[in-house]
């Protein structure tokens, strides 16, 4: 099956009066499948928007090859641009507009049967508050309202730059919910973020990004998998004595107030075993499998604070930083 974008030795420097050169994408490739929940992942400047932003001919690229859905780009891209919805820059609203009058106006200029303005904000909850003014909104709801934008045209491809910017957490779960159900239809979702256990949630493949090239790609599994260091957290009532058994056993061991942890371990059956015939009983072994903060964290060196718990899906999400987007340079 031929990709839905395939980006291959994307380049980008920008110079500006200020700060110079600064090259942005260096030899970057990406490929999204049909179908796909794809995640881009980087950390702040890493990249991700000076990339969505030249495969959608918004910036010129230095040098590379990308085309999406199987046309060029940027050169053929408006043969296909009907098929595909992005949401790169966040959009601005007239406040005094309402949701539907704000749709019925982008599906008039867009050659868009206004049929599809309804059915568009029923795919991202708002239908029944569509006719109220976007000035009453929250970020959560202009943000969907924006995905409807990109909805209108009904693509099969959706592009979204950091949509969970800015968002509360049940923003946050708001849109990830709204990201799983387009994909159930079918769409296929590119979705860069810098937040890890976002990308982790939603995503089935991801991209990741540092310095402007691709340090991974693959299935999130597959990716994880690759840091997978077979340790096992082990809860014993005296860690201090059943650390010095298990060393005595030739098991590397970190100890922490109240557990474990034991490195490289074939069979836990042993930890168990050297345990239990010493009487020290073993009250939890659990494997620790890796997650994509330590990998992405291992990929990237990207600066974080060691006092920050480890994330794993399911928790409260750890946000690595807000972007900084230099307003005053100019592209080259
Ligand atoms: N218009 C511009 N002029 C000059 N430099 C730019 C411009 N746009 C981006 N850059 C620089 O290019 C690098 C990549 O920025 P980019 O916005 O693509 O990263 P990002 O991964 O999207 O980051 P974030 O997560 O913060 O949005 C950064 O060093 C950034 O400062």
């Amino acid at each position: 099956m031929s990709p839905v974008i395939e980006i291959s030795g994307l380049r980008k420097t920008f110079r500006s009066l200020r700060h110079g050169r600064r090259i942005a994408v260096d030899g970057f490739d990406l490929r999204v499948e049909p179908g796909q929940i794809h995640g881009f992942l980087g950390p702040n400047g890493s990249g991700k928007t000076t990339t969505l932003r030249a495969l959608l001919g918004l910036v010129r690229a230095d040098g590379g090859q990308m085309s999406v859905l199987g046309a060029r780009a940027p050169y053929d891209l408006p043969r296909v641009a009907g098929r595909v919805g992005a949401i790169v820059e966040s959009p601005q609203f007239f406040g005094n507009f309402t949701a539907h009058r704000t749709l019925r106006l982008l599906a008039l200029a867009g050659g868009v049967p206004t049929s599809r303005v309804d059915e568009a904000l029923d795919l991202v909850g708002l239908r029944e508050r569509g006719h109220e003014r976007v000035r009453g909104y929250s970020l959560g709801m202009r943000q969907r309202l924006a995905v409807a934008s990109a909805l209108l045209k009904d693509p099969e491809l959706l592009i979204l730059d950091e949509p969970a910017n800015g968002l509360d957490p049940a923003g946050i779960r708001e849109m990830r919910d709204l990201t799983r159900s387009l994909a159930a239809t079918g769409v296929t979702v590119l979705i860069s973020s810098h937040i890890l256990a976002e990308i982790q949630l939603i995503c089935d493949h991801v991209t990741i990004i540092s310095d402007g090239r691709q340090v991974a790609a693959g299935r999130v599994d597959d990716v994880l998998a690759g840091f997978d260091r077979h340790e096992i957290r082990v809860g014993v009532a005296e860690p201090d004595r059943a650390a010095e058994l298990l060393r005595g056993a030739g098991l590397a061991v970190e100890t922490y107030p109240d557990h474990l942890v034991v490195g490289a371990v074939a069979d836990p059956e042993l930890i168990a075993r050297t345990l239990g015939e010493q009487g020290v009983w073993v009250r939890e072994l659990t494997p620790l499998r890796p997650d994509l903060e330590s990998a992405f964290l291992e990929l990237t060196g990207a600066p974080t604070d060691p006092l920050l718990p480890r994330q794993h899906p399911g928790e409260p999400v750890i946000d690595l930083g807000t972007p900084t987007h230099p307003a005053t340079e100019v592209d080259a």
